[in-house]
């Protein structure tokens, strides 16, 4: 049975937040258990205090590589020590320059290990950009760094429950640079991206794509803007000659009203930017939606939350998103 389920690597995420703790709970689940084989790259320390703080009577063992993980048996976690952190480095809500480095070397090294083969995949726990840019790695998140990894530019971020599913033209970027990245080509990247990785997900070879507009009232005929009918309707006009199963603008307001009707009305939406998207996303899934990055050569799956500092080494955080990312990460592999 061993043999079966798909290695997955799971970074710790920030030691200072929710992630060493999520990742004990979702392994203390027997579906997970059931679904993967889970290999976490992370750091002794914090995972042992996570153990604690769960009151859990797993086992931590450290492995020396991936294939050293598979045989084990469920009562324990694999561990790939990629960081030796002080006390000092991992205090609940305070996050450090050393873990923001070590926080980037999980990352990278699973992603190594996804691009030889050597896991399955990769399902991540949540970091602090500010400590990881502190450290000197100047990426705005997990997908824009996977993305350079991975030699990839036909990448897009995606967040998604069993209802809505959400793509993002802009990600991270100030509200006020918004309208200057909204273009045709921009636009028509998300929505091939989005169609070609949603399939998997959604088990429909034509999925059914949903645009919005960036401006109220889909710019109102120009008087409230003109993305719309200089970006977003010439995207959604050369999709559709593609062949792709695309409609919008919708004006943003009232259109998460619609979508989130069952049976769902689409399988993907694509946003212009991030909290256009993410609110409704968030109201809709935030317990078990997770955080999806198409476009990629290889599988890499995350929880939809940060790294809730407020909660950490309390062990009352949800872990229904970890167990899900895990889950997701597991069925895309086996289905590669
Ligand atoms: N995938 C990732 O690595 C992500 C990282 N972040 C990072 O996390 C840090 C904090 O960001 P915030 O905007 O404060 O978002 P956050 O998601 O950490 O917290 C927002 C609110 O949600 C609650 N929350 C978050 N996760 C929860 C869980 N599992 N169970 C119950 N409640 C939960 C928190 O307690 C807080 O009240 C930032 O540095 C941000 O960049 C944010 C989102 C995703
Ligand atoms: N708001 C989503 C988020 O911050 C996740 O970013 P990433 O680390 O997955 O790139």
């Amino acid at each position: 049975m061993n043999s079966n389920r798909p290695l997955i690597a799971i970074t710790m995420g920030d030691p200072c937040g929710v992630g060493p703790e999520i990742i004990v709970a979702a392994l203390t689940n027997p579906a997970i258990r059931a679904a993967c084989r889970p290999l976490v790259l992370g750091d002794r320390r914090a995972m042992q205090r996570a153990l604690t703080v769960c009151n859990s009577e797993l086992e931590l063992v450290t492995v020396a590589s991936p294939s050293e993980a598979a045989d084990l048996s469920d009562n324990v976690i694999p561990l790939l020590e990629l960081s030796n952190l002080a006390d000092a480095d991992i205090s609940y809500g305070r996050p450090s320059e050393l873990a923001g480095d070590a926080v980037y070397r999980y990352i990278r090294h699973a992603a190594e290990l996804c691009l030889t083969g050597e896991v399955a995949a990769m399902a991540t726990a949540p970091i602090c950009k500010e400590a990881m840019h502190r450290a000197g790695h100047h990426y705005p998140g997990h997908t824009e760094l996977l993305a350079e990894l991975c030699r990839c530019d036909q990448f897009v971020m995606m967040l998604a429950g069993d209802i809505l599913r959400v793509a993002l033209v802009t990600i991270h970027e100030a509200i006020a640079n918004v309208p200057g990245l909204i273009s045709t080509e921009q636009v028509l990247k998300t929505i091939r991206v989005t169609a070609t990785g949603v399939a998997p997900l959604c088990g429909c070879r034509s999925p059914r794509i949903a645009v919005l507009a960036l401006n109220p009232h889909c710019g109102e005929g120009g008087m409230f803007g003109t993305e719309e009918q200089e970006s977003i309707i010439p995207a959604i006009t050369a999709a559709k000659a593609e062949g792709m199963d695309v409609s919008g603008p919708f004006s943003a307001d009232t259109f998460f009203h619609f979508a989130v009707q069952e049976p769902a009305p689409y399988d993907a939406v694509v946003a212009m930017y991030h909290d256009q998207g993410l609110i409704p996303l968030k109201m809709r899934h935030f317990d078990d939606g997770i955080n999806i990055t198409l476009g990629l050569p290889i599988i890499r799956t995350s929880v939809d939350h940060g790294t809730a500092y407020n909660l950490a080494g309390t062990a009352t955080a949800s872990a229904t998103s970890m167990k899900a990312s895990i889950r997701i990460a597991a069925k895309l592999a086996a289905g590669r």
